[in-house]
């Protein structure tokens, strides 16, 4: 069941990418208009190259608002904060830190360490089943022990909204679907927190299926909502169901929306940015809880306009 009140409001809006040199801007989201309610669980697909990344970085604050209007919580989106956490594809932990140092990285650089957001993050690590290597150092852990601290790392900063890009993309298969119960578990009966508002991308019809109480068919670049489908099954959804006529008859709607040709891409001028978070503030951003995760997001490959580096390819399931 989710609450009534908006979480995510996104009207209008236009996002892109400026060139490095000169005043091109390429458009990645045109027009797109959302809402998404508080504790609802959301699941974006699309095609590769749609925007679906551009938007989630523009809701954690580490792209610029071209145009339009986005709001979280009723307030305008300007740059990073703790009320948003971003969990990428592919964990990039500090080394040199312990699993439960990184765990605490974000309260620390919020300086918030105090006794409370010890425990938790303790919790947290029990939560996903990763209390006995508290101590030890990412090298020491499997791919899905990573994502797992990455995860928690995510959580350790309390965050309304949880922003989850193709974050079991890289994992098998076994794997993959013990984390999606583990989120789902989380994602229902946080033990820590509240109920979270979560938006997660994937290529994985049947991972967003599985998850989404809302589905999300982008269409080709510039992304606009191109089909919505409310997933109408009751929590949890067990292997049953996973198997069931309905569960199938969910995934072949959504991949016959997916089933578009690519729109050509536009370039034109950069507008001038609106109420956005200007590339400064955003890459200076020190207070919000992810200003970390946006270094590691550019250490990762993936680039921002407000990194201004170059976008590596992502792994497609
Ligand atoms: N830093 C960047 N600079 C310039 N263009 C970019 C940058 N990042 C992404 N783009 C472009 O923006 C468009 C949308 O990319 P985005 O990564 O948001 O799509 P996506 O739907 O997430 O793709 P995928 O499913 O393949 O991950 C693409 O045309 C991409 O080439």
């Amino acid at each position: 069941m989710t609450s009534s009140n908006v979480c995510l409001d996104a009207r209008d809006l236009l996002l892109g990418h400026k060139a490095r040199r000169g005043n091109a801007f390429s458009t990645a989201v045109l027009d797109l208009n959302l809402q998404i309610m508080d504790e609802e669980f959301v699941v974006i697909v699309g095609p590769s190259g749609c925007g679906k990344t551009t938007f989630l970085e523009a809701v954690a604050g580490l792209v610029p608002v071209a145009g339009g209007a986005l709001e979280v919580g009723g307030k305008a989106v300007k740059g990073p904060g703790p009320e948003r956490s971003l969990v990428f594809q592919h964990a990039s932990l500090y080394p040199w830190r312990t699993v439960l140092d990184n765990v605490l990285f974000g309260p620390q650089v919020q300086g918030r360490l105090t006794r409370e957001v010890r425990a938790r993050a303790e919790e947290l690590l029990e939560i996903v089943g990763l209390s006995h290597v508290a101590g030890k150092y990412p090298h020491e852990l499997s791919g899905g022990m990573k994502q797992r601290v990455n995860l928690a790392r995510a959580l350790a900063t309390d965050p309304t909204l949880l922003l989850l890009d193709e974050p079991f993309g890289a994992l098998d298969a076994q794997t993959r679907e013990n984390l999606q119960d583990e989120l789902l578990r989380i994602w229902q009966a946080d033990t820590v927190s509240a109920k979270k508002t979560a938006m997660f991308v994937t290529h994985d019809v049947n991972e967003a299926v599985l998850l989404a109480d809302r589905v999300l068919v982008f269409s080709p670049s510039p992304a606009r909502v191109a089909l919505e489908v409310k997933i109408d099954a009751p929590r949890p959804r067990d292997a049953a169901w996973r198997r069931s006529s309905e569960f199938l008859a969910y995934g072949d709607q959504i991949l016959e929306a997916l089933h578009h040709k690519p729109a050509e891409k536009t370039e034109t001028p950069a507008p001038a940015p609106e109420s956005a978070a200007s590339e400064d503030s955003a890459r200076n951003h020190d207070n919000g809880v992810n200003s970390d995760q946006a270094a590691e997001h550019a250490r990762a490959g993936r680039g921002s306009a407000v990194q201004g580096t170059v976008r590596l390819g992502t792994a497609q399931a």
